[in-house]
């Protein structure tokens, strides 16, 4: 948004953001750059004096190096700046429904009055602006920080496929998908609580960073009955055990397929294992979903099935209001922080 005078903002080298992030994590925000003056809030919460003035200075002085900013200007603030909690949804594999489920569980929770954002962080395969018919959106910008896309369901969303040409995500290495998304996650948020992510699939550098990073306050596993899927699921799961973010439990999804011709159940993916597995590893069970041609046809519509009351939608706000239940129960405050 334009504060209405003449002078812009110049745009930051990545590389001297990422450089001052390193020197303090987590504490820096709202970095923009106007006629050679860099300025910063530096969130100084718990530090002592002689600790802040020790930061202050090595960013001064990471930033007054470098060729087209002659002053860093930093203002100092004890509170952290609100940022949404974080839900992530995983899986061990790809294609297993992983997508689907984190925008139906959005825009379901989103009907039981939360304050609902998303971020699609799979590089791989960013498909939220297709589940969300949001693809030629593009999102705005206020000084350096990236504005969500509006969606008709009401849940504003930012996708690695909003930074990427299509294609061109796959050759990302860590460092680089890792900032992209810190953009995603540090972007205006304001007015959201609760910001869904959906990772990409397996436990590689992607989501090491959103879970070391951006600790989500709790994860969402997602598998098909399948033997196979669910060994890479128990992968994902003992990830997240290890960085100690509670898994809220697991859903299964394409178990039971109900023939639209004859109307007979059968399992192409079995049925029950995921259920069986969560009991194995004493987690709780959210939910199933059946394999249903009509999912998959609202979903490439752009019209989630969880955002009317049909039948089609009810497995997911099902598992929506028990993903809720277990938020409530953490009894975390609105608009609380993480990290
Ligand atoms: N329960 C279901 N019934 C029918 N089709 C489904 C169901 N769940 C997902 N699908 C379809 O399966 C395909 C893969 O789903 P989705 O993209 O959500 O999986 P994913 O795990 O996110 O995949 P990726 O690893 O590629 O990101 C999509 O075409 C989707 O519409």
């Amino acid at each position: 948004m334009s504060d209405g005078s003449s002078r812009a903002d110049a745009a930051i080298d990545p590389e001297v953001v990422q450089r001052i992030e390193t020197i303090a994590p987590g504490r820096v925000s709202g970095l923009r750059l106007r006629d050679g003056v860099l300025s910063l809030v530096l969130e100084v919460g718990g530090l002592e004096p002689a600790e802040r003035e020790a930061l202050t200075a090595r960013i001064k002085a990471a930033g007054e190096i470098e060729p087209g900013i002659d002053h860093v200007r930093i203002a100092m603030t004890a509170e952290k700046s609100a940022r949404p909690l974080i839900v992530a949804v995983g899986s061990g594999k790809g294609g297993v429904g992983k997508s689907t489920l984190a925008v139906n569980l959005a825009v379901a929770l989103k009907r039981l009055g939360r304050k609902v954002g998303m971020v699609d962080a799979d590089i791989y395969g960013p498909s939220l602006p297709r589940l969300l018919a949001s693809e030629d959106v593009k999102p705005g910008t206020e000084g350096t920080r990236l504005i969500p896309v509006p969606n008709a369901q009401g849940v504003p969303m930012l996708s690695m496929g909003h930074l990427a040409k299509p294609g061109q995500a796959i050759a990302w290495r860590g460092p680089m998908a890792g900032n992209a998304l810190g953009q995603l996650i540090d972007a205006d948020w304001r007015g959201i609580d609760l910001l869904i992510v959906d990772l990409p699939p397996g436990t590689g550098d992607v989501q090491l960073t959103m879970i070391q990073k951006y600790k989500p306050v709790g994860a969402v596993i997602i598998s098909t009955p399948q033997d196979l899927a669910l060994i890479d699921a128990a992968r994902a799961i003992s990830f997240f055990d290890q960085a100690k973010v509670p898994v809220i439990g697991m859903v299964e999804n394409m178990s039971g397929y109900v023939c639209p011709h004859c109307g007979e159940v059968s399992d192409p993916f079995g049925s029950g294992g995921a259920e069986a597995e969560a009991a194995d590893m004493g987690l709780a069970f959210l939910g199933r979903v059946p394999l249903d041609i009509a999912v998959r046809s609202a979903s490439d519509a752009g019209t989630p099935p969880a955002a009317d009351e049909g039948i089609v939608g009810q497995p997911f706000r099902l598992i929506a209001e028990r993903v809720a239940r277990w938020l409530d129960n953490q009894q975390l405050p609105a608009g609380a922080t993480f990290g």
